[in-house]
C-alpha cells in the first residue's frame, strides 16, 4: 500500500475515535472536578446555543449525505468508488459522534463548553488533515468533487463553531477575569449564622450535569442528611477523586490484610476471573468452529468430536459447576473476614464514643450504620467482580468483533451501548417525580400501620377499628396507584431499551449474514457473533443500573465514614497511668463546664470530699447535682478547674483504672433484656451465684425475686420494662454492691421505693458506703440527714454547705427545702 494511502486509512480510523475520546475526556473531567456551567446572560446563552446547534447539525447532515452519497454509489451498482472499512469508519463513525455532540447541545442552554470546543478543534484539524491527504489521490472518481465540496463545508462549519467557542471563552476571560466559574467547583458554601451551609443557585437546575447524587422527596429525613453531607463534603474535597480517596480508611477494612487464607482466595479469585473472561471468547468462537467443521462435514464426513469436547470443556468450566463454583468458594471467605473486620471495628468505636456522642446517638441509625457498613464488602466485591470486569468485556467484545466481522458491527455494537444508556438516563429522570410520589405513599401506608397498631389500646377505648382499618386502605389504595403509575413509565422505558438491543442484534445479525454471504467471513463467525451477543448484552445492561448502585453504596458507606471518624471526646491522655488509689478523697477545684458553649452548667464548683466519708447533693431540679457525678466519672472533661482523687488529676489518669473504682446506682437504671441472675452478675462476671444472691438481700429486693414463678431466672423486658420502679432500682443497687466499688455514686437511687423499703436499703447503704467515698444525689431529704457533708446546688453553684444541723440553723435554701417537704408530709397524712 501507499504509503499515501496508509496515511489516509489511518487517518479515517483515528478521525471519529479521537474525536470521541477528545469529547469523553472533556466530559469526564468536568464531572470529576464539580465543574459547573459558565454563567452569562440569559441572552447570549441563547444565542451561543443556537449557533452551536445549528453548525452542529450542518456537520452532521454534511457526513449523513456523503454517507447516501456512497449508498447510492451501492445501490445503483456503479462501484465506483470502493466503501473500504477504514471509510466506513470514519463516515459512521463521524455521524455517530457528531450526532452525540448536537443531541448534547440540544435542550439546555447553560452548559460546560471545554469538552465540545476541544471537539471542534480536534475535528477541524483532523479533517483537514484529512481532507489535504486524501483528495489529492482521488483524481478521477465521480464523487470526489461531490465529497470535496461536502468536506470543504465541514472544515468551515467546524473551525466557525471552534473559532465562536475560543473567542467566547478568551473574551469572558478578558472580559471578567476572576469570573471563570468553569473552573469553580459546583457546590459553593455559605456560612449561615455559624452553621455550614449549601448555597444553591437557582441556576443549577439548567446544569448540565449535576454529580451529586438527586435527593428524593419521599426518602427518610437521614438519607436526605447524608446525602447533603455527601454533598458538602463533595464541596470540601473539590473533586471527586479528593472525595473517594476518603473511602480509603474503608477500603483498608475490607482489605484482608491480615489474614492468609484470605489473600490466597483472593489472588485465586483474580486468576479465575482472567479466566472467566476468556472462557466468555472461547465458548462462542469455538461453536463457530464445530459450524465451520459440520459446514464441510458433507464433503468429508468428518465428525469434530474433538472441536465438540473442547467446546463442552469451556461449557463446563463457565458454569457453576466449574469456574463458578471456585468463584463462589473463594468468595465467602473474603466477605467473612471483610464482615467480621468491619463490624467489630464499627461496634468497638461505637463502644468507646464520649457520653456527648452517646446522648444525642440515634441506636437505629448506629445499627443501619454497622449493618451496611459490614455489607461494605458488597461494594469491593461489586466494584472488582462487576463493573471491573463488565468494562473488561466490553472493550474485549469491540476489539473480537472488529477481529471477526469488520467495524461496522462494532459501531452497531457501540450505538446500542449508547442508545441503552441514554434510554435508560432519560427514563429514570422522567420517572423521578413519580418515583417520589411512590416513596410518600410507601411511608405513608407504613405510618398509619404503626400508628394504628402502636396505638390500638387508643383505637379500642374509642371504638375506632373500622375507622382504622378504612385508613389503612385508603393509605394501601394510594400506594398502589403511586405504584403503578412510576412502574408503567418504568416498565415503557425498560421496553424501550430492550428494543434498542434487539434492534441492535437485528442489525448486526443482519449485516454479518450480508458479509458471509458475499464470502467475506466463514459462517462460523456469524454463530460466534450471535452466541456471543448475550455476553456483549449483560455489561451493556448492567451499566446504568452499576452506576446507580454505587452511588447508593457510596451513600450507605456514608453513614459507617461518618462514625469513624467522630472521634471521642474523652480519651486517655498520652503518657496517663491508672489511678493509684490510696483512701479516696476527692477534690473539686474551681469546676467549670457547659454542655452547650451558650449555657453554663457549673461554675466554680470547689469542695472536698474526705475519704470514707458521705457527700449529699441537694437541691432544686436542673441545678447540677447530676452533672456533677457525670463529671467524677468523666463522662465529660471539666472546661476549666480540675476534679482530682487522691491528687491526682482524673484527665491524667487511664479511663479504665478511674471507672473500674465505681459503683454507681444512676437515676434510671437500665437492665438487658435477660435474667436477673444474669443483669445482676452484669457488675462482677465472676460472681457466684451466691453472692449475686447476697448482694440482692443487702439491696432488699431477695424476698421479692423468689417471689417471682422464675426467681433468679426470670427475664426483665427490654431495659427493664417487666419489673416495677422500685424492683429495679433495688435490683441496681444490687449491682452496685456486687461490685464492691471504692467509691459509690449514688444518683436518686431510692426515689422510686416506699418509705418501708426504703428503711431496709438504707441499711443496705450503710454497708455498701461504709469506709467508701459516697456522693449521694438525693430530693428526699431524710436521707441524706446523716451525711457528713451536705452541698446545696442552684443554677450550677454551691450556694450552702455544711452538716445538716449546720446548715438547718442557716434558715437558708436548705432550712426551705425541708420546710417544704415537712409540710407536704404533713398535708400527705
Ligand atoms: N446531656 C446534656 N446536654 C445538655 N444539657 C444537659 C445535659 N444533661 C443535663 N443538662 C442540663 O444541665 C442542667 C443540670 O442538669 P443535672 O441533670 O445535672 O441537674 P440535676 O440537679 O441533677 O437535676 P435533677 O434533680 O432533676 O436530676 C440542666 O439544665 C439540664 O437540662
Amino acid at each position: 500500500m501507499a504509503p499515501k494511502l496508509l496515511v489516509v486509512h489511518v487517518l479515517h480510523w483515528i478521525t471519529p475515535i479521537a474525536i470521541g475520546t477528545t469529547f469523553g475526556i472533556g466530559r469526564l473531567v468536568a464531572f470529576c472536578k464539580l465543574q459547573r456551567p459558565s454563567r452569562c446572560s440569559r441572552g447570549s446563552a441563547k444565542s451561543r446555543q443556537f449557533v452551536s446547534v445549528t453548525l452542529s447539525v450542518a456537520v452532521l447532515l454534511l457526513f449523513i449525505a456523503q454517507a447516501l452519497g456512497y449508498a447510492l454509489d451501492q445501490f445503483q451498482g456503479l462501484n465506483q468508488r470502493d466503501v473500504t472499512q477504514d471509510i466506513q469508519v470514519y463516515v459512521g463513525g463521524s455521524i455517530f459522534i457528531w450526532g452525540t455532540v448536537a443531541v448534547h447541545l440540544l435542550g439546555k442552554s447553560k452548559r460546560i463548553w471545554h469538552p465540545y470546543v476541544a471537539a471542534w478543534i480536534m475535528g477541524t484539524f483532523l479533517e483537514a488533515c484529512v481532507f489535504s491527504t486524501g483528495h489529492s489521490s482521488e483524481a478521477g472518481n465521480l464523487h470526489s468533487g461531490l465529497d470535496s465540496a461536502l468536506h470543504i463545508c465541514r472544515i468551515v462549519c467546524l473551525s466557525a463553531l471552534a473559532c465562536s467557542g475560543l473567542c467566547f471563552s478568551v473574551g469572558r476571560q478578558l472580559l471578567q477575569p476572576r469570573a471563570d466559574e468553569e473552573h469553580r467547583p459546583l457546590l459553593i458554601s455559605g456560612v449561615n449564622e455559624g452553621h455550614a451551609t449549601i448555597v444553591s443557585d437557582h441556576d443549577d437546575e439548567d446544569d448540565e450535569h449535576c454529580p451529586v447524587i438527586e435527593g428524593e422527596d419521599g426518602e427518610p429525613d437521614r438519607t436526605k442528611e447524608l446525602k447533603e453531607k455527601q454533598r458538602k463534603r463533595l464541596q470540601e474535597c473539590g473533586s471527586w477523586m479528593a472525595y473517594l480517596k476518603d473511602f480509603k480508611l474503608l477500603a483498608k477494612l475490607a482489605w484482608p490484610s491480615g489474614d492468609g487464607s484470605a489473600k490466597m482466595c483472593l489472588t485465586i479469585l483474580f486468576m479465575v476471573i482472567l479466566a472467566d473472561r476468556a472462557l466468555n471468547l472461547l465458548v462462542p468462537r469455538q461453536l463457530g468452529i464445530i459450524t465451520d467443521k459440520l459446514w464441510s462435514a458433507h464433503e468429508t464426513g468428518e465428525i469434530p468430536i474433538k472441536e465438540i469436547g473442547l467446546w463442552m470443556l469451556y461449557v463446563w468450566l463457565n458454569s457453576y459447576a466449574g469456574l463458578h463454583a471456585i468463584t463462589q468458594f473463594c468468595q465467602l471467605p473474603i466477605e467473612q473476614y471483610a464482615y467480621r473486620k468491619i463490624g467489630t471495628t464499627a461496634f468497638g468505636h461505637i463502644m468507646n464514643l464520649s457520653m456527648d456522642f452517646q446522648s444525642n446517638k440515634h441506636s437505629g441509625e448506629l445499627m443501619a450504620a454497622i449493618g451496611q457498613g459490614q455489607h461494605l464488602y458488597r461494594l469491593c466485591e461489586f466494584v472488582f467482580l462487576d463493573v471491573g470486569p463488565m468494562i473488561f468485556d466490553l472493550v474485549i467484545a469491540l476489539v473480537y468483533v472488529t477481529l471477526l466481522f469488520d467495524a461496522s458491527i462494532t459501531l452497531i455494537m457501540i450505538m446500542v451501548g449508547v442508545g441503552y444508556t441514554c434510554v435508560g438516563t432519560k427514563t429514570t429522570s422522567w420517572a423521578m417525580q413519580r418515583r417520589r410520589r411512590y416513596n410518600q405513599a410507601q411511608r405513608n401506608e407504613s405510618k398509619v400501620q404503626n400508628e394504628s397498631i402502636g396505638n390500638w389500646q387508643t383505637v379500642a377505648y374509642f371504638n375506632m377499628a373500622d375507622h382504622e382499618c378504612s385508613q389503612y386502605s385508603k393509605a394501601v389504595d394510594e400506594h398502589n396507584v403511586a405504584r403503578s403509575r412510576y412502574y408503567m413509565v418504568h416498565y415503557a422505558g425498560y421496553a424501550a431499551q430492550n428494543l434498542i438491543l434487539l434492534l441492535g442484534q437485528l442489525s448486526a445479525a443482519l449485516l454479518a449474514a450480508y458479509r458471509v454471504s458475499r464470502g467475506a467471513a466463514p459462517v462460523g463467525n456469524f454463530i460466534t457473533l450471535v452466541t456471543y451477543w448475550n455476553t456483549i448484552e449483560a455489561p451493556l445492561t448492567s451499566v446504568s443500573f452499576s452506576v446507580r448502585q454505587l452511588s447508593q453504596m457510596l451513600i450507605d458507606s456514608e453513614r459507617l465514614l461518618e462514625l469513624l471518624r467522630t472521634q471521642p471526646s474523652v480519651t486517655d491522655r498520652s503518657g496517663a497511668k491508672p489511678l493509684h488509689f490510696k483512701q479516696g478523697r476527692i477534690e473539686f477545684d474551681n469546676v467549670r463546664f457547659a454542655y452547650d458553649v451558650r449555657k453554663t452548667s457549673l461554675d466554680d464548683v470547689s469542695f472536698v470530699a474526705e475519704a470514707g466519708k458521705t457527700i449529699a447533693l441537694v437541691g432544686e431540679t436542673g441545678g447540677g447535682k447530676s452533672t456533677i457525678l457525670k463529671l467524677l466519672f468523666r463522662y465529660y472533661d471539666v472546661s476549666s478547674g480540675s476534679i482530682k482523687i487522691d491528687g491526682q488529676d482524673i484527665r491524667n489518669v487511664t479511663l479504665n483504672s478511674l471507672r473500674a473504682a465505681f459503683g454507681v446506682v444512676p437515676q434510671d437504671p437500665s437492665l438487658f433484656n435477660a435474667s436477673i441472675m444474669e443483669n445482676v452478675r452484669y457488675a462482677r462476671l465472676e460472681a457466684s451465684d451466691e453472692e449475686v444472691k447476697e448482694a440482692c438481700r443487702a439491696a432488699a429486693v431477695h424476698d421479692r425475686i423468689i417471689s417471682f414463678p422464675d426467681g433468679y431466672q426470670s427475664t426483665v423486658g427490654e431495659r427493664g420494662v417487666k419489673l416495677s420502679g422500685g424492683e429495679l432500682q433495688r435490683i441496681a443497687i444490687a449491682r452496685a454492691m456486687l461490685r464492691n466499688p471504692r467509691i459509690v455514686l449514688l444518683d436518686e437511687a431510692t426515689s422510686m421505693v416506699d418509705a418501708e423499703t426504703e428503711a431496709a436499703i438504707q441499711k443496705a447503704f450503710q454497708r455498701l458506703t461504709r469506709d467508701r467515698t459516697t456522693f449521694v444525689v438525693a430530693h428526699r431529704l431524710s436521707t441524706i440527714q446523716d451525711a457528713d457533708l451536705i452541698l446545696v446546688v442552684q443554677n450550677g453553684q454551691i450556694i450552702e454547705r455544711g452538716t445538716h444541723e449546720q446548715l438547718y440553723t442557716l434558715d437558708g435554701k436548705y432550712t426551705r427545702l425541708w420546710s417544704k417537704q415537712l409540710s407536704k408530709q404533713t398535708a400527705q397524712i
